[in-house]
């Protein structure tokens, strides 16, 4: 024990330090909603101010440590919130990529100024020592600690005594309520960034004597209090530092054996990465719950040339790209290593651009490539093809393995589990014997030692020839997979899971295949880049350059494959051609600078009107039809209205009936928290039948629907489908058992056309859950799709509308997608949330007329949430009526209308609503009783014709 104590109090030193880094960290994500990957980065820039002011200006340390923490740092956390409030209703994509950004801008300065030697960072705390149980401590480390603690604690007392600090938890769940209390939510946020951004500078300025001074270095090492965040759930601000102790102790014990035991060389500096991978993957999902966006991200207008014109273009880089050789033969080298990226660039884009997940580790996949490709080639032995192909194929397990957190996660705790897991891969795998070793010279990786006539493979010109070959395979394969089956799955999962689930599609297996095939390109590209300098050492695949790879596939907004040739263009063409030492990092700090910012990128459309026109002219294609903006009120209006659905006779189109009984509910009890809001009701949705279930808002209808289609788990109760229990069943299970559904608030996938839309009602439950087919479905099945959305498209009216991109179009219109969507599919029970909201009267009878035909005809059973009465009276067979979570009437429409019970719901009346049911539910559960008595009950005449008719802003789905 003696000898390790030692260690132990480096640990504390070290790990106090990433306790209150993570609890700065922890403040601005909770306040925010941002996750600030760019959080080292404010450390650095503190810490290149103070060495500028102590070192080179020779300010006395104190005076410049608090013009850094107190005037540049709060500073700097103002500008931050700008950059968040620009974030608010971006993807998580955006968000993660914007503060990566601010990494790649920072690291490019501290290159900059100091490109050729990192200086080290003084210690300007006193390094005298008191001894203490026996070991030296200096009273840097005492300091470190104690000041760490305090400042840690004090916040915390902040967050809990200070009036402040208790809005800044408010703002957390309900921004809008903090303001209806008189507090500003910006400005709360505000103070939580300066707070953050002066706990980061602390940070740093407590760990850069122990670093070098480049910007790589400085911005990494606060990354370390990730994975005190992550043991502190990203919420928890004790915890936090706790973790933070865990880690700093955990990563100085590991030191103390790393010179001694071989296994655990690499191993310290990853500690922090392991912990954080491990937490995330073990973590309960609720846990890690993300905020629910304030606003709804911007929709962003999809444009592909046409055929035509991509075929000739794309056959004209091709012939420019095959006169390299001839043209410049000098820089072969630098085109071939952008032929290769192209390739690392076009599979991250599989991830990031089409499936909306973020892979910080992709060049950790081509160091697996290139390093099983030395090992099998060279090691043994194995003819070059079949080399090829294994080391191509060894990255599908790891990809799969890093998909396990895919599965479970998305968005940025994805992001942050990828980080992870790359720089673990480089510190303690990339030295192993198995993957580079520990030689400065690095592995041999063979070219093709195969001459075809004059075509030598092995020559830098035949490996060029041989290399633009496979990137025209890569490029047509990843064609092929956006315009198949898989990339509608991947377009559908990136807009919105939510909805691909209930349509049938288990996106788990969706988001492990998408993994794989890009992890097996990756390390493709990583073979072909060993092989293009015959040697391959860990450098060429840093995990720090993964970052760059994910801010230039998101900042080069064109179609695929021409982002992938520009960034590579960029990435390693130019500075190939401008080769001044500085090249690089101008273009890392214009790549930063471009992440950033990336959150305008998402307004609007990225191709120019005048562009899109030229080339559809060129390509032949007809002018889209103009869609009038969402924006516009008076859009609300259907236009579909004028379509086949307008007709009197509503003909619905024959579907394959399974007939099965129908959704039975058995006291269900769904809670939140504290919250019960649903107390044990049963109720029965027949097929061949048409039932209502109505009540006041925050009655607890969407959280019925909701545990219906496995989207909440229920405290209590069972969910029966056709006789069937399906409680514990997913989304996907339930849809492929024909349970279909709509949203209240529209789950559309906006970046597919209409057409696109309707038929993944059908499509996503043939690709099911099997990875085969969800990559390729049958002609057989093409066709039943094709015919199933046109049925459905034609039954709600919207031909007109059919090659349209969803997202730009009006709220009533989406409504109708959303629909027809659902009539496209094989589900014989559909769950459809307040479908007639945004219709006016006439439409709303006629879509009435729509549904009452399709239960007619193809005998399936509805369970309908509607807040229009009339249109409940006219078409449901029976309603059930829901009050704070409780059932309070079942019956006919006409029992309904008559009901006191019922009347006194919608209108408030406390005397009449507290019958037996009602008061059960609270007298068993007070807290929902508390909770519930604050909803804002509807102010409805008694014919129960609702405010909320038009509206499209309630409740996000849960
Ligand atoms: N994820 C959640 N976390 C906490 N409380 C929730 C959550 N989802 C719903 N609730 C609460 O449960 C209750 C029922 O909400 P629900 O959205 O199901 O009502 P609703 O009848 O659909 O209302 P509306 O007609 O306004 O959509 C409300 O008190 C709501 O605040």
């Amino acid at each position: 024990m003696h000898q390790l104590l030692p260690f132990i109090v480096i640990g504390l030193a070290t790990g106090a330090v990433y306790g209150m880094a993570g609890v700065g960290l922890v403040l601005t994500y909770k306040t925010s909603g941002i996750f600030n990957f760019g959080y080292g980065a404010i450390a650095a820039l503190d810490v290149y101010l103070f060495y500028f002011l102590h070192t080179d200006h020779g300010l006395s340390w104190p005076l410049t440590a608090l013009v850094c923490v107190f005037v540049f740092a709060p500073l700097l956390g103002l500008g931050l919130e700008l950059i968040a409030r620009l974030l608010d209703g971006a993807s998580d994509t955006i968000k993660v990529v914007s503060t990566v950004g601010l990494i790649l801008i920072v690291a490019a300065l501290g290159q900059l100024w100091h490109p050729q030697t990192t200086p080290s960072f003084p210690h300007f705390l006193p390094q005298s020592t008191v001894h203490m149980l026996g070991v030296n401590v200096t009273w840097e480390q005492i300091i470190i600690f104690v000041f760490s603690l305090v400042a840690s604690a004090l916040l915390y007392w902040f967050f809990l005594a200070v009036r402040l600090g208790v809005v800044m938890r408010g703002v957390v769940d309900n921004p809008e309520l903090v303001a209806v209390c008189g507090d500003d939510p910006v400005r709360v946020r505000r103070w939580a960034w300066v707070i953050g951004a002066m706990f980061a500078s602390i940070a740093g300025l407590m760990l850069a004597p122990a670093l070098s001074l480049d910007g790589v270095t400085l911005t990494t090492a606060v990354f370390a209090s990730f994975g005190a965040a992550a043991i502190g759930y990203f919420s928890n601000l004790p915890l936090t530092f706790a973790g933070g102790l865990l880690v700093g102790i955990g990563g100085a014990l590991f030191e103390k054996y790393a010179a001694t035991v071989s296994w655990v060389g690499g191993l310290p500096p990853s500690l922090p990465f392991i912990v954080l991978f491990i937490v995330l993957v073990v973590t309960p999902r609720a846990r890690l719950a993300s905020r629910r966006p304030t606003s709804v991200a911007p929709v962003r207008r999809s444009y592909q040339a046409p055929t035509r014109v991509r075929l000739v273009t794309g056959a004209v880089v091709v012939a420019l790209l095959a006169l390299v050789p001839s043209l410049q033969a000098d820089h072969l080298i630098v085109w071939s290593a952008a032929l290769i990226y192209v390739i690392l660039f076009l599979s991250l884009g599989l991830l990031v651009r089409q499936s909306g997940q973020i892979s910080l580790c992709h060049l950790g996949f081509a160091a697996v490539g290139a390093a099983a490709f030395s090992h099998l080639a060279v090691g043994a032995g194995l003819p070059w093809l079949v080399a090829v192909i294994l080391a191509t194929l060894i990255a599908v397990p790891v990809g799969a393995l890093v998909a396990i957190p895919a599965v479970r996660l998305s968005g940025v705790f994805l992001a942050l589990a990828t980080l992870g897991l790359g720089i673990v891969l480089e510190q303690v795998f990339y030295p192993r014997h198995f993957m580079f070793g520990t030689s400065s010279i690095g592995i041999a990786n063979p070219r093709p030692m195969v001459r075809i006539g004059n075509w030598d493979l092995a020559s830098d010109s035949g490996f060029y020839y041989l290399l633009l070959i496979i990137v025209v395979l890569c490029v047509l394969t990843v064609a092929a997979i956006s315009r198949g089956r898989l990339g509608r799955l991947l377009g559908a999962m990136a807009d919105s899971p939510l909805a691909l689930e209930t349509q049938g599609t288990t996106s788990t297996v969706l988001k492990v295949l998408v993994f794989c095939i890009a992890a097996a390109m990756a390390s493709l590209a990583g073979a072909l880049t060993g092989m293009l300098y015959q040697y391959s050492v860990g450098t060429y695949f840093r995990s720090f350059d993964s970052l760059t790879l994910v801010a230039l596939v998101v900042i080069v907004t064109i179609g695929e494959p021409w982002y992938a040739v520009l960034a590579a263009i960029g990435f390693n063409v130019i500075p190939g051609y401008i080769t001044s030492s500085d090249t690089s990092t101008y273009l890392a700090l214009l790549f930063g600078i471009g992440a950033a910012l990336s959150a305008h990128g998402t307004r609007g459309g990225t191709t120019p009107r005048a562009l899109r026109h030229l080339l559809d002219r060129l390509g032949g294609r007809r002018p889209a039809q103009p869609v009038t903006s969402p924006s516009s009120p008076s859009d609300d209006v259907v236009a579909g209205s004028a379509g086949s659905a307008a007709t009197a006779s509503v003909d619905v189109p024959a579907r394959p009936a399974r007939m099965g009984s129908g959704l039975v509910v058995q006291d269900l009890t769904v809670r939140f928290g504290g919250v019960r809001a649903v107390a044990g009701i049963s109720l029965e949705a027949p097929a061949g039948a048409i039932t209502g279930l109505v009540g006041p808002n925050g009655a607890g209808k969407t959280t019925t629907f909701n545990a219906c289609s496995g989207l909440n788990r229920p405290s209590d109760g069972r969910i029966l489908l056709h006789g069937a229990d399906v409680t514990a069943r997913g989304p996907a299970q339930r849809a492929r058992r024909g349970l279909g559904r709509t949203f209240q608030r529209i789950e559309l996938f906006n970046s597919l056309t209409v057409r696109q839309n309707v038929a993944l009602g059908h499509e996503a439950a043939l690709a099911g859950r099997n990875p085969a087919s969800q990559l390729i479905g049958t002609p057989a099945q093409s066709r039943a799709v094709a015919a199933a959305a046109a049925d459905a498209i034609a039954l709600t009216g919207i031909e007109h509308l059919a090659d349209q991109q969803v997202g730009l179009l009006p709220i009533g219109q989406r409504r109708l997608v959303e629909l027809a969507r659902v009539l496209a599919g094989r589900f014989d029970l559909l769950l459809l949330d307040e479908p007639s909201s945004g219709l006016d009267a006439r439409e709303t009878e006629q879509f009435g007329r729509v549904l009452l035909e399709v239960v007619r005809q193809r005998g399936c059973g509805i369970l309908l949430v509607e807040h229009d009465m009339t249109l409940v009276r006219d078409i449901c067979d029976r309603v059930y009526v829901l009050d704070f979570g409780a059932l309070i009437f079942a019956g006919t429409t006409e029992e309904m209308t008559r009901s006191d019970e019922v009347r006194a719901a919608y209108l408030g009346d406390v005397a009449v609503t507290a019958n037996a049911a009602a008061a059960d539910a609270a007298a068993a559960d007070p807290v929902t009783a508390t909770a519930t008595a604050d909803q804002p009950t509807t102010d409805q005449p008694a014919a129960f014709v609702p405010a909320t008719v038009g509206q499209d802003t309630a409740a996000a789905e849960r």
